[in-house]
């Protein structure tokens, strides 16, 4: 697989996408993930040369692979074979094609596909994924490809290549050293008032936001799409997967409202986001992220947190190494290496795909953005690639509730996540020590929550009518 990262990816066209508005360039990656799903016993590299040679159309190479007999798959009939050239099928798409099963009676490709399990992760290799199932079957996240109509995601992209012009790189305290983040970025929000709140209430790796805007109208009327997308992916997965069809611990059983967006910016193949979990201080425990890529395709690298023996200080130590977006590009972190040894996993995120990391991602996995030995160029963002993170801040973790620490700053929340014995235990911690010009304190407390994720302050607080964040949708 690792030819699939070094291999210079060719040009494929397609005359059938014109009809789909969709440029030939920008979707190879999904195009194979795509063939990827419906041939699962073909080797990708040489699903690409097949692509090349159909000249970059699905539907040519389903038709020739279906017709040789070289897969699992059957004919899957003109009508539907028309079908596999519209990207938005391709999930739907995989269940119609048939295939032989070990019983000989034919069954979907996509739930004999799913009995054929792909090796998990292995020290110090990489499991590539692409389809959707795999993405499911080995990571708590589900991505959703061609995810807006396509002139809705370009159209979101060109704005937000616009606003990158005002992105800026975050800064955050490396022992000694004050480094920079290897990307650039911007929160937005919906109201003036939100912005004053972001700037000097909300902190981030310890210090008040300095880059914050106003959300702009595609922003926001994307924002009610992926609300309702991820909703209903949350809902899935509580009555399909968690234990007695009910919501994890801790998870909020509210409706999901993203009230704030994190927007990257990855200009070139070496930039990137070093292993993380996102900060859980404001979005509480366990929470839900829906995430929407737009531009050039990269890699989404995940690997689950393994529990050892030392102290919390060290792990958290090595955790704001990587957090957020600290290690330089290239370089090999403390937690990169751990990637290593330990086997990683990469979902690769095509233009116009929304990936949800569920609520057990943050406390029980790391992520991050590799960077890339080369990309293919997007046809509207050339080298670039644009992220949105949309989140929801829950009212009863605003800044004026959270503990204070003794150097009076804003304290963050995160998850004990290596030491067996507190192991899923959240704490309040200083963070002022990894701002840039400042130093921090020990304060440390252990945090309670309810079982729906709100805070048990050990005193009543009395939620006021002052102004929370506004659900992008409201606001509209
Ligand atoms: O760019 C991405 O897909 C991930 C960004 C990320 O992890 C973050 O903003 O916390
Ligand atoms: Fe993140």
């Amino acid at each position: 697989m690792d030819a699939f990262i070094s291999r210079k990816r060719p040009r494929v066209s397609d005359s059938s996408e014109a009809k789909h508005e969709s440029s030939p360039r920008e979707d190879t990656d999904t195009k194979l993930a795509i063939l990827l799903s419906l041939f699962p016993t073909i080797k990708q590299d040489e699903l690409l040369d097949i692509l090349v040679s159909c000249e970059g159309s699905v539907e040519k190479v389903v038709g020739l692979l279906s017709a040789k007999g070289s897969t699992a798959g059957t004919p899957i009939g003109k009508k539907r074979a028309a079908v596999a050239s519209s990207f938005g099928m391709q999930t739907s798409l995989s269940s119609h094609v048939f295939t032989p099963a070990e019983d000989g009676s034919m069954k979907p490709l996509r739930e004999s596909a799913s009995n054929k399990k792909l090796p998990p992760p292995q020290k110090g290799k990489t499991l590539h994924l692409y389809s959707p199932e795999d993405i499911a079957t080995y990571t708590p996240c589900t991505i959703i490809h061609n995810f807006l109509p396509t002139k809705e995601a370009n159209a979101l992209l060109l704005e937000l290549l616009d606003e990158s012009k005002h992105f800026s790189r975050y800064e955050f305290q490396l022992f000694n050293r004050t480094v920079q983040s290897p990307h650039t970025h911007a929160v937005y929000v919906s109201t003036p008032e939100e912005h004053r709140q972001q700037t000097s209430e909300y902190t981030y790796g310890g210090t008040y936001r300095s880059n914050v805007r106003q959300a702009t109208p595609q922003l926001r009327s994307v924002s009610r799409q992926v609300q309702k997308a991820v909703n209903s992916e949350i809902n899935k997965r509580i009555r399909d997967i968690y234990p007695d069809g009910k919501k994890l611990q801790y998870q909020s059983p509210k409706e999901w409202r993203p009230n704030a967006a994190f927007v990257n910016c990855y200009d070139g193949p070496t930039e990137s986001v070093g292993y993380h979990s996102d900060e859980l201080t404001y979005v509480g425990p366990h929470p839900v992220i829906g995430s929407l890529s737009l531009g050039v395709a990269r890699e989404f690298r995940v690997r689950r947190i393994v529990a050892r023996d030392d102290d919390e200080t060290a792990e958290d130590r090595d955790a704001d190494k990587t957090s957020p977006g600290s290690n330089s590009a290239g370089k090999q972190t403390a937690s990169a290496t751990r990637a290593n040894s330990q086997g990683q996993i990469s979902i690769h995120l095509p233009h116009n795909s929304l990936l949800i990391m569920h609520a057990e991602m943050q406390e029980e996995w790391k992520h991050s953005i590799a960077p890339a030995q080369t990309i293919s160029p997007h046809s509207i963002s050339g080298n670039r690639r644009i992220n949105i993170t949309y989140r929801w801040y829950r009212d009863t973790l605003h800044p004026r509730y959270t503990p204070r620490c003794k150097c009076g700053e804003h304290t963050i929340l995160r998850c004990a996540q290596r030491k067996n014995e507190t192991r899923g235990r959240y704490m309040w911690m200083c963070y002022a020590g990894f701002a840039p010009g400042k130093e921090g304190c020990s304060f440390f407390q252990w945090a309670e929550f309810d079982d729906d994720g709100d805070p048990v302050w050990g005193k009543k607080v009395i939620l006021d009518k002052a102004p929370t964040l506004v659900n992008f949708s409201a606001s509209q």
